[in-house]
């Protein structure tokens, strides 16, 4: 390159699109190349979802090439492999803000751009939803067409294959694009990602033998299956594929690296009718040797030296809540082995890497299928194995009715060790974990702990793995306050709040008491000790204290509840009931998490948002006490 001429020559012209049909089609594969290293430079700064993206380079590119967007409809699985997409839709240059409080959202969102079509973060939702667009399309008589794409991960889930078997039939028009790169975060696991396997080795033999080998075989992954195809597929006529059952028309495989077949392959097939199907071999990670080696660790680094491959060295910092859950798993597995660990796809994050090694016999990662994870567990619980489901808040939204149905309505001994509780930062609105103590509250038989540190954490795990029913200890994403964390498990006193301070203001009803409800204990210490009031670590959200919530009216003169889930029907509208209940009269404020969807940053960005530091917590409970004082109740907050 000359000396001064800018670093992305091509990919700098295009902000939209357009610009990108604007090129010759022997320009793509340059484009590709400046995209992906644009992408290295920027996310090795910013972090963010990575190995994914770098799959689908070629892929985006093709499809921005021939369908015509924002007119025509792209739907993205996830969203986390989208960000070649938010590039070349007009967001090159805010892409190093990406998951940054006020910089781009993680996914594609709906009021970012006229090209995401559909807000996302969640699995295997865009085979339904781009067949919602495509019927809509049909209904109004329009001529635009509709893509998903959806990993070989996401497709596990399902919800997928809900949307298949409704597509087969509707004969929408409308493309499926399966983005078979063998992995999800993890190994991808299960049946069907063996029988991928399978179509591919028949079909490589069957149907691309001469046409696409030679394009086929650049992708390492389908270097050996080409051979074991020759070798084992000889004389075989390819099945149809299971899509081809479920009334779609399979076409592939075909190397997604490969842009000019990929152009070729979508031009064809946008013009055909009916519900089609292109099944690309893609690698995940690619173009960047150390995310090809080891994508797990590349699915969502922070940053990273982009020369050395080597991630920026974390702060020195006690062990994250997962890795807590992690070690009581692998401790009580060890004294127990009745225990099993289930995942729905989320081992590394669920901090079950060591459990898996260790236990393997005992350990279901079951892919993207939360609401198997559930019911799975209410069988083998029904059967006298004790199973730990281990399950972000958000993806435990999808399994509500089995969490009913399956297991609380059967009082089954179910435990629900609920990470990433509260909101999580970076991921934003879609993986917030808000809802959980409201949704799970109010089912009978389901026990709620919320831990305020790491040691409470584990001594929770183990009480509620003794208790007969089903239970859910939810806690944060990320570290807690660093406490020493004990290694003897005891069971703690069941529905039992514990005192953390006293009014220093001895004698009579006076002052408030501070209720708090998990995580954000020590920032309810904070606004505690500047207000003088009395503290609470209430621990159990269901059972609930009632003795202390009453001891506590009895003492004070207004209480504040405190917890990082919404104040809709939360831990707060608990206490309140059980005022209500008790036939106490005191005034009471809730606060926790307001009714809106917040956005993304870093935790702490997002509890501030949220109005959650310790100065917003004191702020508002002086605010609401004044207010108190001003209907005539002639009380100081702080006498
Ligand atoms: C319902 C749900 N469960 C779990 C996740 C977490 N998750 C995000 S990406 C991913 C793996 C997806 O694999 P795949 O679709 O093959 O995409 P790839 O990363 O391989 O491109 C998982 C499990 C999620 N986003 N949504
Ligand atoms: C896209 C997705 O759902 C996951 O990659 C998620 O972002 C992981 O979140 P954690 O980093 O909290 O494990
Ligand atoms: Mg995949």
């Amino acid at each position: 390159m000359p000396q001064n001429a800018p670093q992305f020559p091509l990919l700098s012209r295009i902000d939209c699109p357009a610009d990108l049909r604007g090129l010759a089609r022997a320009e793509l594969p340059q484009v590709a190349r400046e995209l992906r290293e644009f992408m290295i430079q920027t996310l090795s700064e910013s972090g963010g979802h990575f190995a994914a993206g770098l799959g689908t380079v070629e892929l985006t590119l093709a499809l921005h090439y021939v369908y015509q967007t924002p007119v025509d409809r792209i739907v993205w699985d996830v969203g986390h492999q989208a960000y070649p997409h938010k590039i070349l839709t007009g967001r090159r240059e805010q892409l190093a803000t990406i998951r940054k409080a006020g910089g781009l959202a993680p996914f594609p969102k709906r009021e970012e751009s006229e090209y995401d079509t559909f807000g996302v973060g969640h699995s295997s939702t865009s085979v339904s939803a781009a067949l919602g667009m495509a019927l809509a399309n049909r209904r109004l008589g329009g001529d635009r067409r509709v893509a998903a794409v959806i990993g070989d991960g996401a497709m596990t889930a399902g919800m997928a294959f809900e949307a298949l078997n409704h597509a087969g039939s509707t004969k929408a028009d409308m493309l499926v694009i399966l983005n078979d790169n063998d992995m999800s975060i993890s190994e991808n696991v299960g049946a069907l990602s063996n029988y991928f396997s399978r179509v591919l080795s028949s079909r490589l033999y069957g149907g691309f033998r001469e046409g696409s080998k030679k394009a086929l075989e650049m992708v390492p992954p389908l270097r050996e299956l080409v051979r074991k195809s020759e070798e084992h597929f000889k004389g075989m006529v390819a099945p149809a594929t299971l899509f081809e059952e479920l009334g779609l028309n399979y076409v592939g495989p075909v190397d997604g690296h490969d842009v000019d077949t990929l152009v070729e392959t979508l031009a064809n097939l946008r013009e055909r009718p009916g519900p089609q199907f292109l099944h690309i071999v893609t690698r995940k990670g690619k173009g960047y040797g150390p995310a090809e080696l080891d994508p797990i660790t590349w699915h969502g680094p922070g940053k990273f030296d982009p020369a050395a491959g080597k991630l920026a060295p974390k702060k020195p910092a006690g062990p994250s809540y997962s890795q807590v859950f992690g070690q009581w798993a692998c401790d009580l597995a060890a004294q127990d082995e009745r225990l099993v660990c289930i995942t729905p796809a989320m081992r590394e994050g669920s901090g079950l890497v060591e459990f898996h090694k260790r236990f393997p016999d005992r350990y279901y990662d079951v892919g993207i299928a939360e609401q198997h994870s559930v019911t799975v567990a209410a069988g083998l619980a029904c059967e006298g194995i004790k199973p730990v489901v281990a399950i972000y808040s958000t993806f435990l939204q999808r399994a509500y009715d089995q969490a009913i149905h399956d297991v609380a309505v059967q009082n089954l001994p179910v435990l629900f060790a609920i990470d990433r509780a509260g909101p999580v930062g970076g991921d934003g609105a879609t993986h917030a974990g808000s809802f959980d103590i409201s949704f799970l509250r109010c089912l009978p038989n389901m026990a709620v702990l919320a831990p305020s540190d790491e040691n409470e954490c584990r001594q929770m795990l183990y009480t509620s793995y003794q208790h007969e029913g089903p239970a859910a200890v939810r806690y944060p994403r990320g570290q807690g306050p660093g406490v020493n964390i004990e290694q003897e498990m005891q069971a703690l006193p069941w529905g039992k709040a514990r005192e953390v301070r006293q009014r220093k203001a001895q004698g009579g009803k006076k002052g408030i008491a501070i209720l708090s409800f998990g995580a954000l204990l020590d920032r309810a210490r904070e606004a505690a000790e500047e207000l003088d009031a009395a503290l609470w670590d209430m621990r159990f959200v269901k059972p609930l204290d009632l003795d202390t919530v009453e001891a506590v009216a009895a003492r004070h003169e207004g209480i504040v509840t405190i917890e990082d889930n919404t104040v809709l029907g939360g831990a707060g509208s608990g206490v309140l009931e059980a005022l209500s209940e008790m036939n106490i009269t005191i005034p009471t404020l809730v606060i926790g998490l307001p009714d809106q969807y917040l956005g993304h940053g870093s935790r702490d960005d997002v509890l501030e948002e949220a109005g959650l530091t310790s100065e917003a917590i004191k702020a508002r409970i002086e605010r609401w006490w004044n207010e108190q004082d001003k209907t005539g109740s002639g009380k100081r907050l702080v006498s």
